[in-house]
Protein backbone atom coordinates (compact mmCIF):
# COMPACT_ATOMS: atom_id res chain seq x y z
CA UNK A 1 0.00 0.00 0.00
CA UNK A 2 1.34 3.64 -0.77
CA UNK A 3 0.29 6.59 0.10
CA UNK A 4 -0.61 9.74 -2.23
CA UNK A 5 -1.97 13.03 -1.44
CA UNK A 6 -3.44 15.14 -4.26
CA UNK A 7 -3.18 18.74 -4.18
CA UNK A 8 -6.01 20.30 -6.21
CA UNK A 9 -8.02 17.34 -6.09
CA UNK A 10 -11.37 18.34 -7.73
CA UNK A 11 -9.36 19.55 -10.91
CA UNK A 12 -8.69 17.82 -14.21
CA UNK A 13 -5.45 16.63 -13.40
CA UNK A 14 -6.58 16.04 -9.59
CA UNK A 15 -9.73 14.03 -11.19
CA UNK A 16 -7.67 12.04 -12.97
CA UNK A 17 -5.29 11.07 -11.02
CA UNK A 18 -8.32 10.18 -8.57
CA UNK A 19 -9.48 7.73 -11.50
CA UNK A 20 -6.24 5.83 -11.49
CA UNK A 21 -5.96 5.31 -7.78
CA UNK A 22 -10.42 4.25 -7.94
CA UNK A 23 -8.99 1.96 -10.52
CA UNK A 24 -6.10 0.75 -8.05
CA UNK A 25 -7.79 0.93 -5.14
CA UNK A 26 -6.60 -1.71 -3.20
CA UNK A 27 -2.84 -0.27 -3.85
CA UNK A 28 -3.72 3.42 -2.38
CA UNK A 29 -3.60 5.07 0.96
CA UNK A 30 -5.37 8.40 0.25
CA UNK A 31 -3.87 11.25 2.86
CA UNK A 32 -4.72 14.62 1.71
CA UNK A 33 -6.75 15.88 -0.60
CA UNK A 34 -7.34 19.82 -1.47
CA UNK A 35 -9.32 22.42 -3.74
CA UNK A 36 -9.97 25.70 -3.56
CA UNK A 37 -13.82 26.32 -2.80
CA UNK A 38 -15.17 23.08 -4.45
CA UNK A 39 -16.59 21.90 -1.26
CA UNK A 40 -19.34 19.26 -2.54
CA UNK A 41 -16.34 17.52 -5.00
CA UNK A 42 -13.89 18.20 -2.16
CA UNK A 43 -15.50 16.24 0.17
CA UNK A 44 -17.23 13.61 -2.15
CA UNK A 45 -13.85 12.60 -3.07
CA UNK A 46 -12.93 12.41 0.94
CA UNK A 47 -15.54 9.86 1.41
CA UNK A 48 -15.11 7.68 -1.27
CA UNK A 49 -11.66 7.43 -0.87
CA UNK A 50 -11.32 7.23 2.87
CA UNK A 51 -9.13 10.27 3.26
CA UNK A 52 -7.55 11.65 6.84
CA UNK A 53 -8.21 15.27 5.87
CA UNK A 54 -9.82 17.21 3.38
CA UNK A 55 -8.51 21.07 2.98
CA UNK A 56 -10.40 23.72 1.40
CA UNK A 57 -8.06 27.00 0.81
CA UNK A 58 -11.26 29.58 1.06
CA UNK A 59 -11.55 29.91 4.41
CA UNK A 60 -15.05 30.80 4.24
CA UNK A 61 -15.98 27.35 3.06
CA UNK A 62 -15.01 25.36 6.09
CA UNK A 63 -18.36 25.26 8.29
CA UNK A 64 -20.22 24.00 4.65
CA UNK A 65 -16.80 21.48 4.83
CA UNK A 66 -17.87 20.55 7.78
CA UNK A 67 -20.90 19.99 6.93
CA UNK A 68 -20.13 17.58 4.32
CA UNK A 69 -17.97 16.00 6.12
CA UNK A 70 -20.41 15.44 9.29
CA UNK A 71 -19.87 11.66 10.82
CA UNK A 72 -17.28 10.72 8.02
CA UNK A 73 -14.52 10.63 10.41
CA UNK A 74 -12.36 12.93 7.76
CA UNK A 75 -10.69 16.03 9.21
CA UNK A 76 -11.65 19.63 7.62
CA UNK A 77 -9.45 22.26 7.56
CA UNK A 78 -9.34 25.66 5.46
CA UNK A 79 -7.25 28.64 4.45
CA UNK A 80 -3.53 28.62 2.72
CA UNK A 81 -1.84 27.70 6.25
CA UNK A 82 -3.92 24.26 6.78
CA UNK A 83 -3.37 23.57 3.02
CA UNK A 84 0.67 24.00 3.17
CA UNK A 85 0.42 21.86 6.81
CA UNK A 86 -1.95 18.74 4.37
CA UNK A 87 1.39 18.97 1.86
CA UNK A 88 3.42 18.52 4.42
CA UNK A 89 1.93 15.36 5.92
CA UNK A 90 4.51 12.23 5.04
CA UNK A 91 3.24 10.61 2.12
CA UNK A 92 5.06 8.00 -0.83
CA UNK A 93 3.70 11.04 -3.25
CA UNK A 94 2.49 14.26 -3.67
CA UNK A 95 0.35 15.25 -6.87
CA UNK A 96 0.46 19.03 -6.96
CA UNK A 97 -2.04 19.54 -9.45
CA UNK A 98 -3.44 23.05 -8.12
CA UNK A 99 -3.57 25.93 -10.85
CA UNK A 100 -1.29 28.79 -10.96
CA UNK A 101 1.57 30.37 -8.33
CA UNK A 102 -1.29 29.32 -5.63
CA UNK A 103 0.03 26.31 -5.39
CA UNK A 104 3.50 27.06 -4.50
CA UNK A 105 3.16 26.98 -0.94
CA UNK A 106 1.63 23.44 -0.70
CA UNK A 107 4.51 22.70 -3.20
CA UNK A 108 7.41 24.01 -1.56
CA UNK A 109 5.66 22.55 2.14
CA UNK A 110 5.95 18.85 0.31
CA UNK A 111 9.33 19.41 -1.07
CA UNK A 112 10.63 20.47 2.63
CA UNK A 113 9.36 17.18 3.73
CA UNK A 114 12.42 15.29 1.24
CA UNK A 115 8.83 13.60 -0.52
CA UNK A 116 8.36 12.12 -4.04
CA UNK A 117 6.16 15.23 -5.80
CA UNK A 118 4.71 14.75 -9.15
CA UNK A 119 4.43 18.64 -10.58
CA UNK A 120 1.63 19.17 -12.87
CA UNK A 121 1.49 23.10 -11.38
CA UNK A 122 4.22 24.81 -13.89
CA UNK A 123 3.46 27.64 -12.46
CA UNK A 124 5.04 27.03 -9.33
CA UNK A 125 8.36 26.13 -10.91
CA UNK A 126 8.25 29.11 -13.46
CA UNK A 127 8.17 31.46 -10.46
CA UNK A 128 10.00 29.88 -7.90
CA UNK A 129 12.59 28.52 -10.78
CA UNK A 130 15.83 28.46 -9.19
CA UNK A 131 14.31 28.89 -5.14
CA UNK A 132 12.54 25.61 -6.01
CA UNK A 133 15.23 23.63 -7.62
CA UNK A 134 17.51 24.19 -4.70
CA UNK A 135 15.02 23.35 -2.24
CA UNK A 136 14.63 20.12 -3.74
CA UNK A 137 18.39 19.47 -3.72
CA UNK A 138 18.66 20.62 -0.21
CA UNK A 139 15.89 18.65 1.42
CA UNK A 140 16.32 15.90 -0.83
CA UNK A 141 13.17 15.58 -2.26
CA UNK A 142 12.03 14.38 -5.72
CA UNK A 143 10.40 16.29 -8.30
CA UNK A 144 8.55 13.65 -10.99
CA UNK A 145 8.00 16.20 -14.24
CA UNK A 146 3.72 15.16 -15.01
CA UNK A 147 3.61 18.28 -17.37
CA UNK A 148 2.91 15.65 -20.25
CA UNK A 149 5.45 17.74 -22.45
CA UNK A 150 8.15 17.37 -19.32
CA UNK A 151 7.18 13.65 -18.48
CA UNK A 152 8.00 13.06 -22.23
CA UNK A 153 11.19 14.17 -21.71
CA UNK A 154 11.94 12.35 -18.70
CA UNK A 155 10.77 9.65 -20.14
CA UNK A 156 13.24 9.46 -23.10
CA UNK A 157 16.48 10.68 -20.88
CA UNK A 158 16.00 7.55 -18.74
CA UNK A 159 19.20 5.43 -19.22
CA UNK A 160 20.52 8.67 -21.24
CA UNK A 161 23.30 11.35 -19.65
CA UNK A 162 22.22 15.17 -19.64
CA UNK A 163 25.62 15.80 -20.43
CA UNK A 164 25.17 13.61 -23.90
CA UNK A 165 22.04 16.10 -24.90
CA UNK A 166 22.36 18.01 -27.92
CA UNK A 167 18.58 19.52 -27.88
CA UNK A 168 15.21 19.16 -26.58
CA UNK A 169 11.91 19.25 -28.08
CA UNK A 170 8.82 20.69 -26.82
CA UNK A 171 6.17 19.17 -28.96
CA UNK A 172 3.11 21.82 -29.33
CA UNK A 173 -0.43 21.70 -30.87
CA UNK A 174 -0.41 25.03 -31.64
CA UNK A 175 -3.71 25.12 -29.34
CA UNK A 176 -7.75 26.06 -30.54
CA UNK A 177 -6.67 29.07 -32.67
CA UNK A 178 -3.36 27.85 -34.57
CA UNK A 179 -5.39 28.42 -37.78
CA UNK A 180 -7.63 31.38 -36.60
CA UNK A 181 -6.85 34.51 -38.52
CA UNK A 182 -8.84 37.40 -36.77
CA UNK A 183 -7.49 37.03 -33.13
CA UNK A 184 -8.99 39.84 -32.00
CA UNK A 185 -12.68 38.77 -31.80
CA UNK A 186 -12.08 35.41 -29.92
CA UNK A 187 -14.41 34.26 -27.18
CA UNK A 188 -13.65 32.62 -23.79
CA UNK A 189 -15.22 29.32 -24.88
CA UNK A 190 -13.23 29.51 -28.59
CA UNK A 191 -10.29 29.76 -26.42
CA UNK A 192 -11.29 26.74 -24.07
CA UNK A 193 -11.91 24.59 -26.73
CA UNK A 194 -9.08 22.85 -26.88
CA UNK A 195 -8.50 20.06 -30.01
CA UNK A 196 -6.73 17.52 -28.07
CA UNK A 197 -6.97 17.43 -24.57
CA UNK A 198 -9.79 17.78 -21.71
CA UNK A 199 -8.13 20.50 -19.68
CA UNK A 200 -8.71 23.02 -17.09
CA UNK A 201 -10.21 26.84 -18.18
CA UNK A 202 -6.69 28.76 -17.64
CA UNK A 203 -4.12 26.27 -18.79
CA UNK A 204 -6.81 25.99 -22.14
CA UNK A 205 -6.38 29.72 -22.51
CA UNK A 206 -2.68 29.09 -21.67
CA UNK A 207 -2.49 26.66 -25.01
CA UNK A 208 -4.37 29.27 -27.14
CA UNK A 209 -2.51 32.27 -26.43
CA UNK A 210 0.83 29.89 -26.91
CA UNK A 211 1.31 30.95 -23.05
CA UNK A 212 1.09 26.97 -21.75
CA UNK A 213 4.52 26.88 -24.06
CA UNK A 214 5.96 29.44 -23.24
CA UNK A 215 5.53 28.51 -19.55
CA UNK A 216 6.22 25.12 -20.30
CA UNK A 217 9.76 26.53 -21.82
CA UNK A 218 10.61 27.65 -18.28
CA UNK A 219 9.79 24.04 -16.74
CA UNK A 220 12.02 22.28 -19.02
CA UNK A 221 15.08 24.92 -18.31
CA UNK A 222 14.26 24.06 -14.54
CA UNK A 223 13.64 20.61 -14.56
CA UNK A 224 16.67 19.85 -17.82
CA UNK A 225 19.66 21.75 -17.53
CA UNK A 226 20.98 21.27 -20.85
CA UNK A 227 20.85 25.46 -22.17
CA UNK A 228 18.05 27.27 -22.64
CA UNK A 229 19.22 27.67 -26.49
CA UNK A 230 19.19 23.96 -26.72
CA UNK A 231 15.05 23.88 -25.81
CA UNK A 232 13.08 24.38 -29.17
CA UNK A 233 9.49 24.93 -29.53
CA UNK A 234 7.28 22.75 -32.89
CA UNK A 235 4.29 22.98 -33.00
CA UNK A 236 2.54 18.91 -33.84
CA UNK A 237 -1.12 19.66 -34.34
CA UNK A 238 -1.64 15.67 -33.47
CA UNK A 239 -0.53 15.64 -30.11
CA UNK A 240 0.89 12.47 -30.58
CA UNK A 241 4.33 12.71 -29.84
CA UNK A 242 4.48 14.84 -26.24
CA UNK A 243 8.49 15.67 -26.71
CA UNK A 244 11.53 14.50 -28.14
CA UNK A 245 15.69 14.31 -27.01
CA UNK A 246 18.05 14.04 -29.49
CA UNK A 247 21.37 13.04 -27.88
CA UNK A 248 24.59 13.72 -29.47
CA UNK A 249 25.14 11.08 -31.59
CA UNK A 250 21.80 12.06 -33.77
CA UNK A 251 19.55 9.31 -32.37
CA UNK A 252 16.34 11.21 -31.67
CA UNK A 253 14.13 9.57 -28.95
CA UNK A 254 10.27 10.49 -29.12
CA UNK A 255 7.12 9.27 -26.68
CA UNK A 256 4.25 8.90 -28.12
CA UNK A 257 0.84 8.45 -26.79
CA UNK A 258 -2.91 9.01 -26.82
CA UNK A 259 -3.63 12.42 -25.42
CA UNK A 260 -4.91 11.82 -22.15
CA UNK A 261 -3.09 12.64 -18.77
CA UNK A 262 -3.97 9.93 -16.88
CA UNK A 263 -0.78 8.50 -19.25
CA UNK A 264 1.91 10.84 -17.76
CA UNK A 265 0.05 10.77 -14.44
CA UNK A 266 0.04 6.94 -14.29
CA UNK A 267 3.81 6.62 -15.49
CA UNK A 268 4.87 9.56 -12.48
CA UNK A 269 2.51 6.95 -9.98
CA UNK A 270 4.23 3.61 -11.09
CA UNK A 271 7.67 5.25 -11.49
CA UNK A 272 10.16 3.59 -11.90
CA UNK A 273 7.70 1.08 -12.78
CA UNK A 274 4.96 0.96 -14.88
CA UNK A 275 0.69 0.56 -14.38
CA UNK A 276 -1.77 -0.36 -16.51
CA UNK A 277 -4.03 2.79 -17.51
CA UNK A 278 -7.85 2.40 -19.30
CA UNK A 279 -6.44 4.07 -22.69
CA UNK A 280 -6.55 2.26 -26.19
CA UNK A 281 -3.28 1.93 -28.16
CA UNK A 282 -2.46 4.03 -29.94
CA UNK A 283 -3.63 3.17 -33.97
CA UNK A 284 -0.72 4.81 -35.92
CA UNK A 285 -2.74 4.11 -39.46
CA UNK A 286 -5.87 5.95 -38.36
CA UNK A 287 -4.40 9.00 -37.02
CA UNK A 288 -2.66 8.66 -40.66
CA UNK A 289 0.14 11.61 -40.85
CA UNK A 290 2.20 13.49 -38.07
CA UNK A 291 3.15 17.54 -38.81
CA UNK A 292 5.15 19.79 -37.65
CA UNK A 293 5.25 23.31 -37.54
CA UNK A 294 7.93 26.09 -36.90
CA UNK A 295 5.98 28.54 -34.18
CA UNK A 296 4.36 32.01 -35.41
CA UNK A 297 5.76 34.12 -32.89
CA UNK A 298 4.65 37.10 -34.75
CA UNK A 299 0.37 35.96 -34.20
CA UNK A 300 1.51 34.54 -30.58
CA UNK A 301 4.08 36.00 -28.90
CA UNK A 302 4.21 34.54 -25.56
CA UNK A 303 6.95 31.78 -26.37
CA UNK A 304 9.17 34.21 -27.67
CA UNK A 305 8.00 36.85 -24.30
CA UNK A 306 8.55 33.07 -21.90
CA UNK A 307 12.13 32.83 -23.82
CA UNK A 308 13.18 36.49 -23.35
CA UNK A 309 12.05 36.19 -19.49
CA UNK A 310 14.13 32.73 -18.93
CA UNK A 311 17.22 34.74 -20.24
CA UNK A 312 16.44 37.45 -17.86
CA UNK A 313 16.24 35.25 -15.11
CA UNK A 314 15.69 36.30 -11.90
CA UNK A 315 12.28 37.87 -11.44
CA UNK A 316 11.21 37.86 -14.23
CA UNK A 317 9.89 34.63 -15.07
CA UNK A 318 7.64 34.91 -11.78
CA UNK A 319 6.56 38.84 -13.19
CA UNK A 320 5.55 37.27 -16.47
CA UNK A 321 3.87 34.13 -14.79
CA UNK A 322 1.56 36.99 -12.81
CA UNK A 323 0.85 39.05 -15.26
CA UNK A 324 -0.76 36.06 -17.10
CA UNK A 325 -2.73 34.41 -14.47
CA UNK A 326 -4.15 38.18 -14.31
CA UNK A 327 -4.78 39.01 -18.10
CA UNK A 328 -6.31 34.94 -18.19
CA UNK A 329 -9.18 35.95 -15.59
CA UNK A 330 -9.24 39.02 -17.03
CA UNK A 331 -10.24 37.71 -20.76
CA UNK A 332 -12.40 34.40 -19.11
CA UNK A 333 -14.55 37.53 -16.96
CA UNK A 334 -15.10 39.35 -20.32
CA UNK A 335 -12.96 42.03 -18.83
CA UNK A 336 -10.45 42.34 -22.10
CA UNK A 337 -9.89 40.86 -25.79
CA UNK A 338 -7.88 37.96 -26.26
CA UNK A 339 -5.05 39.70 -28.15
CA UNK A 340 -4.87 42.09 -25.09
CA UNK A 341 -3.62 39.05 -22.96
CA UNK A 342 -0.28 38.79 -24.35
CA UNK A 343 0.31 42.74 -24.46
CA UNK A 344 -0.85 43.50 -20.84
CA UNK A 345 2.47 40.69 -19.92
CA UNK A 346 4.89 42.33 -22.10
CA UNK A 347 3.84 45.46 -20.78
CA UNK A 348 3.98 44.54 -16.83
CA UNK A 349 7.91 43.13 -17.80
CA UNK A 350 8.94 46.49 -19.46
CA UNK A 351 7.52 48.51 -16.48
CA UNK A 352 9.76 50.00 -15.02
CA UNK A 353 13.15 47.59 -13.64
CA UNK A 354 12.51 44.35 -12.58
CA UNK A 355 12.48 43.28 -8.55
CA UNK A 356 15.89 41.79 -7.75
CA UNK A 357 15.94 38.19 -8.42
CA UNK A 358 14.36 36.09 -5.00
CA UNK A 359 16.06 34.08 -2.97
CA UNK A 360 13.89 32.76 -0.54
CA UNK A 361 9.75 31.45 -0.91
CA UNK A 362 8.94 34.65 0.75
CA UNK A 363 10.45 36.77 -1.58
CA UNK A 364 9.19 35.23 -4.63
CA UNK A 365 5.63 35.62 -3.54
CA UNK A 366 6.02 39.37 -3.05
CA UNK A 367 7.46 39.35 -6.68
CA UNK A 368 3.93 37.21 -7.96
CA UNK A 369 2.31 39.55 -5.80
CA UNK A 370 3.57 42.77 -6.87
CA UNK A 371 3.24 41.84 -10.66
CA UNK A 372 -0.26 41.03 -9.87
CA UNK A 373 -0.74 44.78 -8.88
CA UNK A 374 1.10 45.90 -11.29
CA UNK A 375 -0.87 44.39 -14.00
CA UNK A 376 -4.50 45.06 -12.64
CA UNK A 377 -3.33 48.59 -12.21
CA UNK A 378 -2.71 48.57 -16.01
CA UNK A 379 -6.35 47.26 -16.41
CA UNK A 380 -7.80 49.35 -13.81
CA UNK A 381 -6.29 52.59 -13.52
CA UNK A 382 -7.31 54.77 -10.61
N1 LIG B 1 -5.39 19.74 -17.10
C1 LIG B 1 -4.36 19.22 -17.72
O1 LIG B 1 -4.53 18.32 -18.56
C2 LIG B 1 -2.97 19.68 -17.41
C3 LIG B 1 -2.73 20.57 -16.39
N2 LIG B 1 -1.44 20.94 -16.10
C4 LIG B 1 -1.21 21.86 -15.00
O2 LIG B 1 -1.78 21.30 -13.83
C5 LIG B 1 -2.30 22.33 -12.99
C6 LIG B 1 -3.78 22.05 -12.76
O3 LIG B 1 -4.45 22.17 -13.99
P1 LIG B 1 -5.98 21.73 -14.15
O4 LIG B 1 -6.20 20.45 -13.43
O5 LIG B 1 -6.28 21.83 -15.58
O6 LIG B 1 -6.73 22.91 -13.39
P2 LIG B 1 -8.22 22.97 -12.89
O7 LIG B 1 -8.65 24.38 -12.99
O8 LIG B 1 -9.05 21.93 -13.55
O9 LIG B 1 -8.11 22.55 -11.34
C7 LIG B 1 -7.38 23.36 -10.47
C8 LIG B 1 -7.40 22.77 -9.07
O10 LIG B 1 -6.74 23.71 -8.20
C9 LIG B 1 -7.66 24.18 -7.19
N3 LIG B 1 -7.39 25.60 -6.98
C10 LIG B 1 -7.68 26.62 -7.82
N4 LIG B 1 -7.28 27.79 -7.29
C11 LIG B 1 -6.75 27.50 -6.08
C12 LIG B 1 -6.23 28.30 -5.03
N5 LIG B 1 -6.16 29.64 -5.11
N6 LIG B 1 -5.77 27.69 -3.93
C13 LIG B 1 -5.85 26.33 -3.81
N7 LIG B 1 -6.36 25.52 -4.76
C14 LIG B 1 -6.81 26.11 -5.89
C15 LIG B 1 -9.03 23.92 -7.77
O11 LIG B 1 -10.02 23.86 -6.74
P3 LIG B 1 -11.59 24.19 -7.06
O12 LIG B 1 -12.09 23.03 -7.85
O13 LIG B 1 -12.20 24.29 -5.71
O14 LIG B 1 -11.60 25.46 -7.83
C16 LIG B 1 -8.79 22.60 -8.48
O15 LIG B 1 -8.77 21.54 -7.56
C17 LIG B 1 -2.03 23.65 -13.73
O16 LIG B 1 -0.84 24.19 -13.26
C18 LIG B 1 -1.86 23.22 -15.18
O17 LIG B 1 -1.04 24.09 -15.91
C19 LIG B 1 -0.37 20.46 -16.79
C20 LIG B 1 -0.56 19.60 -17.82
C21 LIG B 1 -1.88 19.15 -18.23
C1 LIG C 1 -1.57 17.94 -21.50
C2 LIG C 1 -0.54 18.97 -21.39
O1 LIG C 1 0.56 18.73 -20.95
C3 LIG C 1 -0.84 20.33 -21.84
O2 LIG C 1 0.17 21.22 -21.46
C4 LIG C 1 -1.01 20.25 -23.32
O3 LIG C 1 0.17 19.84 -23.87
C5 LIG C 1 -1.45 21.55 -23.86
O4 LIG C 1 -1.28 21.55 -25.21
P1 LIG C 1 -0.56 22.71 -26.03
O5 LIG C 1 -0.12 23.81 -25.14
O6 LIG C 1 0.54 22.03 -26.73
O7 LIG C 1 -1.70 23.15 -26.92
MN1 LIG D 1 1.89 20.36 -21.18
Amino acid sequence: MRSISILGATGSVGEQTLDLIRRNSGEWKVVALTANSNVAGLAAAAREFGAEVAVVADERRLDDLRAALSGSGIEAAAGRTALCEAAARPVDITVAAIVGCAGLGPVMAAIEQGGTIALANKEALVSAGDVMTAAVARHGATLLPTDSEHNAIFQCLQGGRISDVRSITLTASGGPLRTVQDLSAVTPAQAVAHPNWDMGAKISVDSATMFNKGLELIEAHHLFPVGLDRIRIVVHPQSVIHSMVEYRDGSTLAQLGPSDMRVPIASCLAWPGRMDTPMAPLDLPAIGELSFFAPDETRFPATRLAREAAQAGGAAPAVLNAANEIAVDAFLAGKIAFSRIAVLVESVLEQGELPAAPRTLEEVLRVDEDARHRATRILEPA
